[in-house]
């Protein structure tokens, strides 16, 4: 059973305390095509008997009503069903079955302008209930206009519509975003005779048009270029002439340059103003103010904006612990990412609290299957390097599974693992952007952002993807120093608190030094995980990143970076080769180090990883074994230190050097630097970008 939200302080207006009967007459009287209106049948009005709400009180409403006199304010769902407000059936489905009792704010403050037809523009803080606040006002919009649909319509022959008598559309930016409100609308219709249908893209276009034209469809909820597939299809026999809603989710997102065009399409297609009264609801957690002026135009006046969020309060809950922590080289990424997810798996279960959920935001696609990959191979120290694919047999988080979801898996793909991660109870989901909005996974504890989000908006949009629904959740955000002053500028205002208490964070991994036990158990496992990725995913990562970060003016300190990134973090003998015109497009042409080529495993079909360069060798604690290098002979990393706490013997590889596990040896790694890294973590060392000190830290 759901917890209902503590929060929820708003009062429904008065307006919503209306006798429903003149509210649903008015609304009938405005609809051209209303003939009917709904009015409780025998078994319900005995109910509406039994409830609070006699005639003589509803009469003592109305009298307060013309008076002016406040209402109480409406706060539980089963009083808008007293009320007559939502129709029994829908409330008794949300109560009943849903668990839900109290409305949230975003859900009290709109589903009364909702009903009455007013274009509304909200916005709330992500996991507070947006999709429902447009879902019951579009839904009981239409049993208004046919009361039949109030119940579900049991032992009846064929379909109950058409294919061309959608009366709502909801618009989503994302597929898996149009399934997951798809589900909680025909969650919702249950005990009615409302029938929903989704349209999104990667899916068989037949498939889900044959069930539109089989079953037919009240509510289509779909994203915009399946939508505008479907509609603008004259053989699809999918119209919707008598379309009275039209529903923008994540608004904003819908309304930039992508999609907006195809919006616009679908627009057109649709009915005009004059010809059908329609009203556009829009909702998201972000709504900048350049946004509603562009939508005033094309709203019908008197439209209300919607605020739950004021400007001078942060748009992200304050319950939620966000913490910043700024990494010394783009090599020290992954294990950061490994230790903070050790740690914190390791405290859920000592202190048996809420199993580690955590949802891990990259940037781009080939960051988030790297390090999946490396996620996925993680093995104790003491293991052997698993099979030929590198995966283990003993897993170190075992009951913790990664998943992967990105752009480039195909729909099923996506479907699945978004599902698997819905359901697990402890999980880990490598993710772009396309889970970074509206998606409700239940009982996230973590949102771990890896590298600057692209902005401010996106920040909040992927962090509220934990301590939704009134729930705890907590934020990481891993930037590497040379992001440090953009973050400041990005991400001002956010109440982001700078965290260093992981050790693989701040240290100089290109050079020897001495670690704790606990850091050099997490490089060994990173490492030896590292050396089976096959080669050809380390050197996409190494592209994207260079579009990624071409903001950054200083090329040199860039160049730098992404090839210890390569070198020491990815175990490779030489950075990977970019073309002539990649190198001229991001300016890159004469910056030292840029390497101009092809490499040849982008030719190959698969290469396990180890040709690209020599890698860390790896064998933590057992001692003897050397590094892995491709050939044996740039190991790199040969374990022959680490006789207590495990890491990589510095003296594994020839030319590679390598990195001395536990208390000795050292990180070697960079090509034909021998030996690695002394110095205990975090001492002096100088090869990091300079941080930004400019000013007062905001993140203190
Ligand atoms: N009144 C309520 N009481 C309890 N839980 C609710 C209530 N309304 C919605 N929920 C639940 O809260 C969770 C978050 O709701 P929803 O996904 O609609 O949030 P949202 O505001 O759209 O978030 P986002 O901005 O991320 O899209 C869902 O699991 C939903 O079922």
């Amino acid at each position: 059973m759901r917890r209902a939200f503590s929060r929820c302080s708003a009062s429904l207006p008065r307006a919503l305390s209306t006798p429903s009967s003149n509210l649903f007459t008015n609304r009938a009287l405005r609809f051209g095509r209303v003939t009917r209106t709904w009015q409780p049948s025998a078994v319900e009005a005995r109910g509406l008997q039994h409830s609070a709400i006699s005639k003589d009180a509803a009469v003592a409403q109305a009298v307060r009503d013309e008076v002016d006199i406040d209402d109480e304010p409406i706060t539980k769902f089963k009083d808008l069903a007293t009320q007559n407000i939502i129709h029994p059936n829908i409330v008794r489905t949300l109560t009943d079955s849903m668990g839900f009792e109290t409305m949230t704010e975003v859900q009290a403050k709109t589903i009364n302008a909702a009903i009455k037809g007013t274009d509304i523009i909200a916005q709330a803080r992500t996991g507070t209930g947006k999709t429902l606040a447009f879902l019951l006002p579009i839904l009981q919009n239409i049993i208004n206009v046919d009361p039949d649909l109030a119940r579900e319509q049991r032992g009846r022959r064929g379909p109950r519509t058409t294919a061309d008598d959608i009366r709502a559309l909801i618009i989503s930016p994302t597929r898996e975003l149009a399934e997951q409100i798809a589900e909680e609308a025909k969650r919702l219709v249950k005990n009615t005779g409302v029938i929903v249908q989704t349209a999104v893209g990667g899916t068989q276009k037949s498939a889900g048009l044959r069930a539109i034209q089989r079953e037919g469809c009240h509510i289509l909820v779909g994203t915009p270029g399946r939508l505008k597939d479907i509609l603008s299809d004259p053989y699809s026999r999918v119209e919707a002439p008598d379309l009275s809603a039209m529903v923008l989710d994540e608004a904003d997102r819908l309304m930039d340059q992508g999609f907006w065009p195809e919006i616009q399409e679908i627009n057109r297609m649709l009915p005009t103003p004059a010809e059908k009264d329609r009203q556009t609801l829009m909702f998201s957690a972000t709504v900048a103010k350049e946004v509603v002026d562009l939508v005033r135009s094309t709203l019908k006046p008197g439209f209300q904006f919607v605020k739950c969020v004021n400007d001078n309060e942060e748009p992200t809950h304050t319950r939620v612990p966000q913490k910043i922590v700024s990494t010394r080289g783009f090599e020290n990424g992954i294990p950061t990412l490994v230790e903070l997810c050790d740690r914190e798996i390791s405290k859920a279960k000592e202190s048996g609290g809420r199993p580690f959920k955590a949802i891990v935001y990259y940037s781009s696609t080939a960051e988030v299957t790297l390090a999946s990959s490396v996620l996925q191979r993680l093995a104790p120290p003491s293991q052997d390097s698993g099979d030929s694919f590198g995966r283990r047999s003993n897993h170190p988080w075992p009951r913790t599974s990664v998943y992967e979801i990105h752009a480039k898996l195909n729909q099923g793909q996506r479907t699945r693992a978004a599902e698997d991660f819905r359901r697990c109870t402890s999980g880990i989901l490598m993710s772009s952007d396309v889970t970074a909005r509206g998606m409700d996974f239940p009982n996230v504890t973590h949102v771990i952002q890896m590298g600057l989000p692209s902005s401010k908006d996106q920040y909040v949009h992927r962090i509220g993807r934990t301590a939704r629904a009134g729930k705890e959740g907590e934020g990481w955000l891993i930037v590497n120093q040379i992001e440090d002053s953009e973050a400041k500028h990005r991400l001002n205002k956010l109440p982001l608190k700078r965290d260093s208490s992981l050790e693989t964070a701040s240290l100089d991994l290109t050079k020897e030094a001495q670690v704790s036990p606990i850091a050099g158990n997490v490089l060994s496992m990173c490492q030896t995980a590292m050396r089976s990725v096959p080669a050809l995913e380390k050197i996409k990562v190494y592209k994207a990143l260079l579009g990624v970060f071409a903001w950054i003016g200083r090329k040199e300190t860039l160049i730098e970076n992404m090839n210890n990134l390569a070198t020491v973090g990815w175990g490779m003998r030489t950075p990977p080769g970019i073309s002539h015109a990649l190198a001229t497009r991001l300016r890159l042409g004469r910056v030292p180090g840029v390497v101009i080529g092809n490499n040849p495993e982008e030719h190959e079909d698969d290469d396990r990883g180890s040709r690209g360069g020599g890698g860390y060798g790896g064998r933590s604690g057992g001692g003897g074994r050397g590094g892995f290098g491709d050939r044996g002979d740039r190991g790199g990393f040969g374990s022959r230190g680490g006789d207590r706490d495990g890491g990589f013997g510095g003296r594994g590889g020839d030319r590679d050097g390598g990195y001395g596990g536990g208390s000795r040896g050292g990180f070697g790694g960079r090509g034909g630097d021998r030996g690695g890294f002394s110095g205990r973590s975090g001492g002096s060392g100088g090869r990091g970008v300079g941080r930004d000190n400019s000013g007062a830290d905001p993140f203190a």
